[in-house]
């Protein structure tokens, strides 16, 4: 289970997560950097692809702009819960706002009380990470399902040191499947990588749409192939866009 061969890119869909996929992961959700290796990388295959290139991400829309500029790209931010298409559109759905507002209220206490604890607060979702206070774990955790709990339209998931409280039909398959329903995207073959358990709904979105599933890094997933680290995966796009520019295509 190695990276795959090179894509045909006039025939292929790129999903890319963010966090662990294109850039390290690090102390603090501020302090990622996307290289200028990967930005070149990522441009290069957007387009030769045609710009069936889209970012899937745990991270709202606006911030991975940011981390990518100049460039810019289709995005589904908060784990499918916002997405902008290809031509710009941005779909977000309705939510309660006075109910988040009340979930990051209790999380907001609970990061008073413990130094070090940080809240990041996104567009329908708000996470707790415990990065510098690992041994907090099971607080953060509990009091998440204690706050979610009865909170309808959201749930718990887990992810690398953060617990997060995120509107219940978002993820990340569903965001992928939307995509592929339209131009760049419809009748190509989608690839995905991703590295954290969220990213396991899009692998099983890809691996029924016959496409292609990268792993980064360690755990059990479904996907079909698997980068050992993030430098892994980056090394191989940038292999993958040097390719491309080299066949012309
Ligand atoms: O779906 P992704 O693009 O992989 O985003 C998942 C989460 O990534 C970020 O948190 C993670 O990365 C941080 C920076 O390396 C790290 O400090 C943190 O411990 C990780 O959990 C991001 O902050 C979250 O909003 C995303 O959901």
């Amino acid at each position: 289970m190695a990276l795959p061969p090179y894509p045909h890119a006039r025939r292929t869909a790129l999903f890319l997560d963010f966090d662990g996929t294109l850039v390290d992961i690090v102390a603090r959700p501020d302090a990622v950097a996307l290289t200028e290796a990967t930005r070149d990388a990522l441009a290069t295959v957007a387009r030769h692809v045609d710009g069936a290139l889209a970012i899937v991400t745990g991270r709202d829309i606006a911030t991975i702009d940011a981390f990518v500029a100049p460039l810019r790209f289709p995005i589904a931010g908060v784990h499918g819960f916002t997405r902008r298409d290809a031509v710009g559109r941005v779909q977000m759905p309705q939510l309660d706002g006075d109910l988040l507002d009340k979930l990051k209220d209790g999380l907001r206490l609970l990061c008073s009380e413990n130094e070090g604890l940080l809240l990041e607060e996104k567009a329908g979702s708000v996470a707790l990470h415990f990065r510098a206070r690992p041994e907090l774990e099971d607080v953060c955790i509990a009091t998440m399902e204690r706050i979610v709990d009865g909170a309808g339209g959201f749930r718990v998931s887990r992810g690398k040191m953060v617990v997060e409280a995120r509107p219940k039909d978002a993820n990340k398959g569903a965001a992928v499947t939307a995509f592929m329903r339209e131009a760049p995207f419809l009748g190509r073959v989608p690839l995905f990588a991703g590295d954290d358990v969220t990213d396991e709904d899009a692998f099983a979105a890809v691996n029924a749409a016959g496409g292609i599933s990268i792993k980064v890094g360690d755990g059990l997933t479904a996907a079909s192939y698997r980068a050992p680290t993030t430098a892994a995966f980056v090394a191989w796009l940038v292999d993958y866009a040097q390719h491309l520019e080299g066949e012309g295509s």
